[in-house]
């Protein structure tokens, strides 16, 4: 490896810099992406100080680029006979330690820029985790808004046929993400089955726990990041009970940190969905959000037919303007802006745990920060449905199944430790108690160091 001779680049942020525009000009009108990676940069000049190392392996350049990008066509049949086509996507970002690893989203919004930034940011996530998974994403802009049953199968049948060339137990092992919950993951692994004989059950996660899923794993991206939230707390000698907490969304990830956040004596008092949020003073009844969400597939405006005292306001994002001193914002992307930033530091904000990936826009985050509110970034604080997801591709291996406490003991230590690592990281770089630039370069380190001992691939 002496002869190498990359060019060292003496200025590293001018390098840095190089970097993003070569994302930039390499995927142009990917804003997400562009996103994803500039965030990711801005904590990047002193490890690449200390390590020169990273640049004279390229670490930066090859980290950026996806291993590849798989797009392809998924057409189906709808209720009415009419074909449908949609398009499917996987990208496979990075294997360095372990199969692809990630989740798969249904969702009018999905493109190419939305996929690229899910799975750079998982890659860095499923680092943290500790555990031998690589990163991968994928998805189709299939809009499951309205569908029956049948037309979600049919969808799910069709983009199987295409992926499982791809996927494989120790190749890619995708799961559930926005739009894909335990009925798709079902029609996936057994249009899956049915084209590949034989048993491989941890070629998918977030699988029924009648057929190899972990116990759990539903629970554990909501529960996972208020274990991080309790650490975050817990550094300022501060608990989580008592306090007014708003949680956006109503979907996987938000209702399960909202039932750990009331277990551990939180205020919950508002959640939203893509139209509107609802505001109950008496704090939120979970099991009414529950039935509506996972059983009626209703609105979450339906919530105030139950529980008159309570109020629904049109526009998810307007949530932000209720007073909490905990925000969770476990909905989607891009989804807390500089605005509402503002508006929660008014109101009295003391802590920000991200469920959802990449929420907080960056100019949200910058302003959060500055203003010494408690941030727990996605990457991180979300890493607990990955983490269990490995869990159960563990267990699937051992042909064994844990306890929900087994399970749930052993995400708690993980959630732990990623708190840990990141903000020891923080501190060893200089960006003492930031938990962004901390959860980056404890992810990016340990990935990077694999691909120095792995060769230039
Ligand atoms: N499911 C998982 O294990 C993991 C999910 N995530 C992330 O968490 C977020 C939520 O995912 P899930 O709960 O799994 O999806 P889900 O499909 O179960 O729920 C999504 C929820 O967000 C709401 N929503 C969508 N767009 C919205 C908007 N613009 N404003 C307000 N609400 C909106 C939907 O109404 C729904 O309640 C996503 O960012 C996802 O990538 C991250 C780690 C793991
Ligand atoms: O459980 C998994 O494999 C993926 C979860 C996921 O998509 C995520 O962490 O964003």
């Amino acid at each position: 490896m002496s002869q190498l001779i990359t060019e060292v680049q003496p200025d590293v942020e001018i390098y840095i810099q190089s970097i993003y525009q070569t994302v930039v000009q390499r995927n142009p009108h990917e804003v997400e992406f562009h996103q994803a990676v500039s965030e990711f940069l801005e904590s990047m000049a002193p490890v690449i100080k200390k390590h020169p190392e990273y640049q004279k392996y390229a670490i930066l350049e090859r980290i950026v680029e996806p291993e590849r990008l798989i797009s392809f066509r998924v057409p189906w049949v709808d209720d009415q006979g009419k074909v449908q086509v949609n398009r499917g996507f996987r990208v496979q970002f990075n294997s360095t330690l372990g199969p692809y690893k990630g989740g798969l989203r249904f969702h009018k919004s999905v493109n190419a820029s939305i996929i690229k930034f899910l799975g750079f940011e998982q890659t860095f996530k499923n680092a943290l985790t500790g555990q031998p998974i690589g990163g991968g994403k994928g998805g189709s802009d299939f809009d499951p808004k309205g569908k029956s049953d049948l037309e979600i199968m049919r969808f799910c049948q069709s983009f199987m046929t295409e992926l499982y060339k791809y996927m494989g137990s120790d190749v890619d092992v995708p799961a559930g993400d926005i739009g894909v919950g335990g009925r798709e993951i079902g029609f996936l692994f057994g249009q899956y089955k049915r084209i590949r004989s034989g048993n491989e059950p941890g070629v998918l996660t977030g699988k029924g726990i009648g057929y190899g899923g972990s116990l759990g794993r539903t629970e554990a991206t909501g529960y996972g990041c208020i274990y991080f939230l309790q650490e975050m707390l817990a550094s300022q000698g501060l608990e989580l009970a008592g306090r007014q907490t708003v949680v956006s969304g109503s979907g996987n990830v938000s209702i399960f940190a909202i039932q750990k956040a009331q277990e551990l004596g939180a205020h919950v008092v508002a959640c939203s969905d893509s139209s509107g949020y609802i505001f109950d003073p008496n704090g939120i009844q979970l099991e009414t959000v529950k039935q509506i969400k996972l059983v009626e597939a209703g609105r979450i405006s339906d919530y105030t037919l139950h529980h008159p005292e309570a109020s629904y306001y049109e526009g998810s994002t307007n949530i932000w303007n209720v007073d909490c001193e905990i925000a969770l914002p476990c909905a989607t992307q891009n989804e807390l802006n500089e605005v509402a930033a503002r508006q929660l530091i008014d109101n009295g904000v003391i802590a920000i745990a991200e469920g959802a990936n990449m929420p907080t826009t960056l100019e949200a985050v910058h302003i959060l920060l500055a203003n010494n509110i408690l941030f727990a970034p996605g990457k991180a604080a979300n890493a607990g449905g990955v983490a269990v997801s490995a869990l159960e591709m563990a267990q699937n291996s051992m042909r064994l199944s844990w306890s929900f406490d087994e399970v749930d003991g052993r995400l708690k230590k993980i959630m732990q430790h990623i708190y840990q690592d990141s903000i020891e990281a923080a501190e060893d770089y200089g960006f003492e108690g930031n938990l962004v630039a901390g959860s980056n370069i404890a992810g990016f380190k340990k990935v990077a160091e694999a691909m120095i001992a792995q060769g230039i691939v």
